[in-house]
């Protein structure tokens, strides 16, 4: 076990690189299982969360050849299982999208429910309801779901989702790219990795239109074939370091970015007072001035995103007046906030809705990172901070950030890892 260890209140300054987003990757992966042929796909993240879908890969039997750090080549034509270990999917939630490839591959499927941050209820009803439109047989059992065609082929459908579903709409997709006939998602997700995933399959032969729009529409084919494939930069790691900036002050070049992905965050930190300017495929994040507090809602896309919500919060610990914060997607996504309390924060949460009082500075403490993001919050705070921050529980974070530790220290942040002692972490002494 390690921890993150920071002195903040030191500027940043430099250039940054994106690596490949998360949230596209453990999509595209999977969808590899539907391809007849070598799939060689760049850009791959060097997250936990890509190292835990390719184990499971390899345990259903495909060929994963490492080609460098972040290029993966992928043959799925000797995959002869169709059950996922419990202890493998338990530890992610992208497990969910096995049960779209292995039931559009086989007609078949036996995947336990997914896991992966707690933000409160987190169904997958609309994901199954889809696969059921397409003839697949539900059941839930014994910790399982099994999903299986009694044709061994799904066929097309015209699925309404109830709620606006990233992962629902990213599964069907993945069951409707061979099915027969004609798939219609409607009110889909809009998410760049939506696209992304659709560009991937689109580029090994399938036939989808619409992504990126609430209404998708699959044309099933007979078969893909193998090719190359570049996932997208991360919209999320990007906008982390943007609000790294904007707490820390300094100004970094960020690269290798989609700046139009980013529009609902820029357009945020400049309503306070973050100065951002778009070179190409690079932003330039400045500030030097006082931060002025806003009101944020999370959304689906182009809304402010929800993976976004606690770095922002950690920037709006520090901006002078009153911020409202409102989460529209989650039920629980402030978990955090008595860790901000700890830093000298002035933030009272009820329900959905957090108040943000800005203070004038946070101080360095001992603090938990209870989720993936509200750790990369706990990091955005404790680079302001005055004083040592110690940031525990940091697994949680390397799910979804290829090296932040390297990356913040090459812009001038005093961060480093350190082991905890095993006495500690196994006594509870350890903080969080
Ligand atoms: C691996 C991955 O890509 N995770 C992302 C994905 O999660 P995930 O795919 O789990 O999130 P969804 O977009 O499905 O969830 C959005 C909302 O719909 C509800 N819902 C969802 C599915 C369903 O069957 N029934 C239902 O009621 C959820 O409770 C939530 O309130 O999108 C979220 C919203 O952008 C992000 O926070 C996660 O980082
Ligand atoms: C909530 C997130 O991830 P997951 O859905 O994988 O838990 C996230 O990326 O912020």
């Amino acid at each position: 076990m390690t921890k993150y260890v920071i002195s903040g209140g030191k500027p940043l300054h430099g250039e940054v690189e994106i690596s490949g987003a998360k949230n596209a990757a453990v999509a595209i992966l999977p969808a590899a299982l539907l391809v007849d042929g070598v799939c060689r796909i760049e850009n791959v993240p060097n997250i936990s969360d890509v190292t835990m879908i390719l184990g499971i890969m390899r345990d259903l039997g495909a060929n994963v050849r490492m080609i460098n750090q972040t290029t993966v080549e992928l043959d799925c034509s000797h995959v002869y299982k169709q059950n996922v270990p419990y202890e493998l999917a338990r530890q992610i939630r992208a497990s969910y999208y096995l049960i779209g490839a292995l039931l559009g591959r086989f007609g078949r499927a036996e995947v336990p429910p997914p896991g992966g941050c707690d933000l409160g209820v987190r169904p997958i009803d609309q994901h199954l309801k889809g696969f059921s439109a397409m003839g697949a047989e539900i059941q839930v059992e014994n910790g399982f779901i099994y999903a299986a065609s009694p044709t061994g082929r799904l066929h097309g459908a015209q699925i309404y989702l109830d709620v606006v579903s990233v992962g629902a709409t990213m599964n069907i997709l993945l069951a409707a790219a061979l099915a027969d006939g004609l798939t219609i998602i409607e009110n889909a997700a809009k998410e760049p990795h939506i696209v992304d995933l659709a560009n991937f399959l689109n580029s090994m032969g399938a036939d989808i239109m619409g992504a990126g729009t609430d209404v998708i529409k699959v044309r099933g084919v007979e078969k893909l074939r193998g090719g190359f494939y570049s996932i997208i930069p991360d919209q999320i790691e990007a906008g982390t370091y943007m609000t790294a900036v904007a707490a820390a002050g300094g100004e970094v070049r960020i690269n290798n970015v989609i700046p139009k992905h980013l529009d609902c965050i820029t357009a945020k930190l400049v309503e306070m007072g973050v100065e951002i300017q778009e070179d190409g495929d690079a932003l330039i994040v400045r500030r030097s001035g006082k931060l002025t507090s806003t009101n944020v809602k999370t959304m689906p896309y182009p809304g402010f995103p929800t993976d976004m919500q606690p770095q922002i919060a950690a920037v709006l610990c520090l901006a002078e007046g009153t911020s409202i914060l409102n989460e529209g997607v989650w039920d629980n996504r402030y978990r955090y906030a008595d860790e901000f309390r700890r830093m000298g924060a002035n933030i009272q949460v009820n329900g959905k809705v957090a108040v943000i009082e800005g203070v004038h500075a946070l101080t360095g403490a001992p603090v938990c990172a209870c989720d993936l993001r509200a750790g990369a919050a706990m990091i955005v705070a404790g680079l302001a901070a005055n004083g040592i921050t110690e940031i525990d529980q940091v697994y949680h974070i390397e799910r979804g950030y290829e090296g932040i530790v390297e990356k913040l220290a090459k812009l001038g942040a005093d961060i480093h890892e350190e082991a905890i002692p095993e006495e500690d972490w196994r006594s509870g002494n350890s903080v969080g």
